[in-house]
């Protein structure tokens, strides 16, 4: 396969490498870190996607002119510079074709551009989400200001061309940031959301609320943590970073109660309709800081039998490991999309007396050198620290 720009986008790095090269690639940058952190884990196999194209369901492209033409792309990686990229691989092609529609529509509606330099223009960028078990699409439209000249007729010309648009929106950036997103939004068109099916449930997200980029891998990755966690009826949960409430949503049927917690309020606000139209009564929702959260339980004593993470790449904090562990669950399962930060914060929960001895990769990020990975964590019969400080060397030595 053949993309001009893959060099300078980065958004498939491995593009032309086999399911097994890239197999074996991803499990020994995990293994090599595995290593450098001196942590005992095993790594299994890696499920691998059957869809390793064409899968994403989130897109945001930016824009630029050249000779007085408008054209579109993904920004060049770690740069403000759009590539000039039509069909993207990584791209459902139903994706591809309303970006080359909306880049024909600025141009014969003579939308400007926004200019970075000059803080001068419009259109920054626009942000596509698709559902893939529904086909229902949502985009936003991310303008400098709330004044949009034409706005009726791109949203007339963009739904009546393809009925799969149900909601389109308006986000107001007028701030001179990279940052995508702001806070101001119009509806321009539907409810602002869309749904999906994930695991036999009904999923809706708005454009500002997490949802994980590949679906079918993502249905791959909660049936593992399911089976990984192994929970009993009379088990709770507490599933925190929990986006729109997904995780625990799957989880329910299997035991007792979930809290989740989670920073966005929209978000919040998602995963509670979530709940509400899956029929889903024993679980709630905190809209808190994770860390502040896990200090408050501690606080107050609260016990949960298992404690989920899925944070960002930044991964968690010391402060949060450090009361999440004071809790005594019995088991921990920790989901990571940055090998990185995860090995880190292993070493964080060892120090603590929680530790595993092996580590599962979900292929999430096909033809790229990104994956996800799931660690269970349980309480050690001796914690490590104890174990150290008892052991005759160490006491020869100080
Ligand atoms: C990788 S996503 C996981 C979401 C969800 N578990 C899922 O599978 O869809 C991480 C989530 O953590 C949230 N988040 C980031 N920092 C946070 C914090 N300090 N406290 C609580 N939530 C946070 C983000 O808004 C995002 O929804």
């Amino acid at each position: 396969m053949k993309c001009k720009v893959s060099k300078i986008c980065g958004g498939c790095s491995y593009l032309n490498l086999s399911k097994e090269e890239q197999a074996q690639k991803k499990k020994q940058a995990v293994s090599e870190l595995i290593n450098r952190y001196h942590l005992k884990l095993k790594v299994n196999d890696i499920y691998m996607a059957e869809q390793d194209l064409q899968y994403r369901n989130k897109v945001i492209v930016g824009f630029a002119k050249e000779k007085g033409i408008i054209y579109s792309g993904l920004y060049a990686a770690k740069s403000h510079r759009v590539c000039h990229s039509e069909n993207c691989f990584m791209h459902p092609e139903i994706i591809n074709e309303i970006i080359k529609d909306i880049t024909k529509m600025m141009q014969s509606m003579k939308i400007e551009l926004y200019n970075e330099r000059t803080g001068t223009g419009l259109l920054r960028h626009v942000l596509i989400r698709y559902a893939h078990k529904t086909d229902e699409i949502m985009i936003v439209f991310v303008t400098s200001q709330k004044m949009f000249p034409s706005r009726k007729n791109i949203v007339k010309a963009l739904t009546s061309k393809y009925p799969q648009i149900k909601t389109i929106v308006q986000n107001i950036n007028p701030r001179r940031t990279s940052i995508v997103l702001q806070d101001e939004s119009i509806v321009l068109y539907g409810k602002g959301y869309i749904t999906d099916e994930l695991c036999g449930l009904k999923i809706s997200f708005s454009f500002d609320s997490f949802y994980q980029i590949h679906s079918q891998q993502c249905e791959v990755l909660y049936k593992l943590a399911k089976i990984k966690l192994h929970l009993s009826p009379e088990e709770t949960v507490l599933d925190t970073y929990c986006g729109t409430g997904t995780i625990g949503l799957t989880l329910a049927d299997s035991c007792k109660k979930v809290t989740g917690v989670e920073r966005n309020g929209e978000a919040i606000n998602f995963a509670r309709q979530n709940a509400k139209q899956n029929n889903i009564d024993n679980i709630q929702f905190v809209q808190m800081d994770s860390t502040q959260f896990m200090k408050e339980a501690k606080k107050y004593h609260t016990r949960y039998d298992a404690i989920v993470l899925d944070p960002p790449r930044a991964g968690t904090t010391k402060e949060f490991i450090e009361n999440a562990c004071a809790l005594e669950p019995k088991k921990i399962l920790y989901i990571s999309c940055d090998p990185n930060t995860l090995m880190r914060d292993l070493v964080q929960f060892r120090k603590q007396g929680y530790v595993s001895n092996k580590v599962d990769l979900v292929d999430m990020f096909p033809r790229t050198e990104h994956v996800e990975s799931v660690v269970l964590l349980s309480k050690m019969k001796t914690p490590a620290n104890n174990r150290v400080l008892n052991s005759t060397k160490y006491k020869k030595k100080h």
